[in-house]
């Protein structure tokens, strides 16, 4: 006899913080800290964790949770002139009862509607008004889905703008033994050096040493492959069109207080985001950003990302 799973539990995580946790029918899971709106676990239907969370992440406020998937807006790292990514990582979140309908071809039960709206102290930061829905689901095959709707209510007629990053820490074996596929031939800002433009060379990107770049206009697909663990995660994004890639390496690591001084070996930053043209949304207007993750065992196939360029030879 099966035991059927609560596909939806609100219950307590570290530090009392409360937490969501979904559990699809095959076994699936996912927590989702309210603080932040933060997806903190995401394992697969063996119960193993496809997300990176640091052994040194505080779950206190207000510093983000280390690991997991925090949420950047309405600034994504230093491009402007709010705290670094923005304050939305940082925020309790609400659980949101009554979501407007979002179309979904899934019967999966496993979702949670959050949503975000501004306190009065943000307001003073930032001086809009507005309503962020967060959708974390899991697809009846273990994907997990996130899906941000980002709604300008502002009474004063004013538009914004905001850019945006799901800053996904993906769990790997061993960084140099990753590669990613999707971004090779892109142009990217770089990060450590002045966020100056260049151009990747033609090979799929591998990791030696400290990275920190925003690939721009990315295909809405990309791979991670990581050979000793025999799997690839599979990321596809709508309504964001740039790709940060980021692993602080040794030195930055050891600078940072909630990281351990070697987990940068256990980890890779790819994160779908909206950075270099940032969105402008005007009162009543609302923009959807949608992150699609998949862990397939085994290697993909070189070359098997993009049909049409195997066929080019491109
Ligand atoms: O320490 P934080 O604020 O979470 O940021 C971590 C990193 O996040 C990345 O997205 C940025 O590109 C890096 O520059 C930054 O160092």
């Amino acid at each position: 006899m099966s035991v059927e799973k609560i596909p939806v539990q609100l219950c307590k995580g570290v530090n009392g913080l409360e937490k969501v946790v979904l559990k699809e029918a095959k076994g699936s899971s996912a927590e989702i800290y309210l603080y932040g709106g933060h997806v903190t676990s995401w394992k697969n239907e063996n119960g193993e964790e496809m997300l990176f969370v640091s052994s040194k992440a505080i779950f206190k406020p207000p510093k983000a949770i280390r690991g997991g998937i925090p949420l950047c807006f309405p600034q994504f790292g230093s491009h402007g002139s709010l705290e670094q990514h923005g304050f939305a990582r940082n925020r309790i979140w609400s659980i949101d009862k009554d979501p407007p309908p979002l179309p979904t071809s899934s019967t999966s039960k496993a979702y949670v509607d959050l949503i975000l709206k501004p306190s009065e102290e943000d307001a003073k930061i930032w001086p809009h008004s507005y309503e962020f829905r967060l959708r974390v689901a899991l697809g009846p095959t273990g994907d997990l889905l996130l899906t941000s709707r980002i709604r300008n209510t502002n009474a004063d007629g004013k538009p914004f703008s905001f850019t945006f990053a799901y800053h996904t820490y993906f769990s790997v074996s061993d960084i140099s033994e990753v590669r990613i596929e999707g971004l090779e031939t892109l142009d990217y800002l770089d990060n450590l050096q002045n966020k100056e433009r260049f151009t990747e060379q033609g090979d799929a990107i591998t990791f030696e040493s400290e990275i920190d770049k925003i690939y721009l206009s990315t295909p809405t697909k990309i791979a991670i492959l990581d050979h000793e663990k025999k799997r690839t995660f599979v990321i596809r994004k709508d309504g964001l069109p740039d790709a940060v890639v980021w692993n602080p390496w040794d030195r930055k690591a050891k600078a940072m207080a909630d990281f351990g001084d070697d987990e940068y070996k256990y980890m890779l930053c790819v994160e779908a985001a909206a950075v270099e043209k940032p969105i402008t949304l005007k009162p009543g207007e609302e923009w959807k950003g949608r992150l699609e993750l998949s862990a397939v065992p085994s290697s993909y196939c070189s070359g098997q990302l993009d049909p049409q360029r195997v066929l080019l030879g491109t």
